[in-house]
């Protein structure tokens, strides 16, 4: 994703790429940022010195692995620089991170940059909530298989809906293992499927079943820009804005 984004930065008349982060063992470190992406060189290398990017930039964007996390709030945090992330595959404790850095700077989280998996997210909500207990919700994911997470942090956030449009808390209703064999379907769980094959970008189908008839509400992303684009349409919305959590529907205009 770093490259797919540099690529989107690179192609946007309103951006520029200041700096591009990476980890201290990075095979990347020192390359020109257009050599990454099969380009001529743009005169920018990467580096794993955050602080100063930071400094330069007006936002920071995250994709890269949860344990990268705590340090990119912390410089965020110290510098103001809004971050909009987009790491998945956080726990708990991450999840209080972003809650606490955005008391003092502007945290945008978005499990999916893509406006199809927002929209979706509202979907599924108004379904489970116009379905209630008379349906039973299920959900798909499918991914390629250098992903490192299961289930998809877009899985989690497609359940978390559907569990407030039943005004469920979706820790109580979650189930990730169905390798059971002794055991019925718990009514009113939320149980969650995940396919890792090939170069699949990312797909999710949220079941809603009823005796007799089902409904399927299903999103395909085809190309990986699509991610990044959406990523710097939320990092273009985040500059400038005041201390606080932020998510794709502020960007997009949805429901907040
Ligand atoms: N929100 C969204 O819409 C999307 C989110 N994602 C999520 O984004 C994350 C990254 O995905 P993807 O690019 O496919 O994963 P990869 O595993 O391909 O890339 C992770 C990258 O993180 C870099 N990295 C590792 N440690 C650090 C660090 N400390 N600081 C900065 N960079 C670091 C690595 O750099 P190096 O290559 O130099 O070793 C690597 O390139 C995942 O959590 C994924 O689920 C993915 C797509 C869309
Ligand atoms: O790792 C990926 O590729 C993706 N990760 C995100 C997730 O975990 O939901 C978003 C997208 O589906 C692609």
């Amino acid at each position: 994703m770093g490259q797919q984004l540099i690529k989107a930065i690179l192609a946007d008349a309103e951006c520029q790429l200041v700096a591009a982060v990476t980890h201290r063992q990075s095979s990347s470190l020192g390359k020109d940022v257009g050599s990454l992406i099969g380009m001529a060189d743009v005169g920018l290398t990467v580096t794993h010195d955050l602080t100063a990017a930071a400094t330069a930039a007006d936002v920071l964007v995250d994709f890269s692995l949860p344990q990268a996390l705590a340090d990119n709030l912390t410089v965020a945090r110290q510098s103001g620089t809004p971050i909009v992330v987009c790491t998945t595959g956080l726990n708990e404790q991450q999840n209080q991170d972003l809650q606490l850095a955005a008391e003092q700077t502007a945290v945008l989280y978005a499990a999916n940059t893509s406006l199809g998996v927002n929209l979706l997210r509202e979907l599924v909500r108004t379904a489970s909530k116009a379905l209630g207990a008379k349906a039973d919700i299920e959900i798909l994911e499918a991914h390629h298989t250098a992903k490192r997470d299961a289930p998809s942090g877009t899985a989690l956030a497609l359940g978390v809906a559907a569990a407030e449009g039943r005004n469920q808390v979706f820790s109580d209703v979650a189930e990730y293992q169905r390798n059971y064999n002794d055991q019925p379907h718990q009514p009113g769980s939320i149980g969650f499927a995940t396919l890792r094959a090939g170069d699949i970008v990312g797909e999710h189908t949220v079941f809603l079943v009823l005796g007799g008839e089902r409904l399927e509400l299903t999103h395909r992303v085809a190309d990986r820009k699509t991610f990044a684009e959406g990523a710097l349409n939320a990092a273009i919305w985040l500059k400038g804005q005041k201390a606080g959590f932020y998510s794709m529907n502020h960007v997009l205009g949805l429901d907040a």
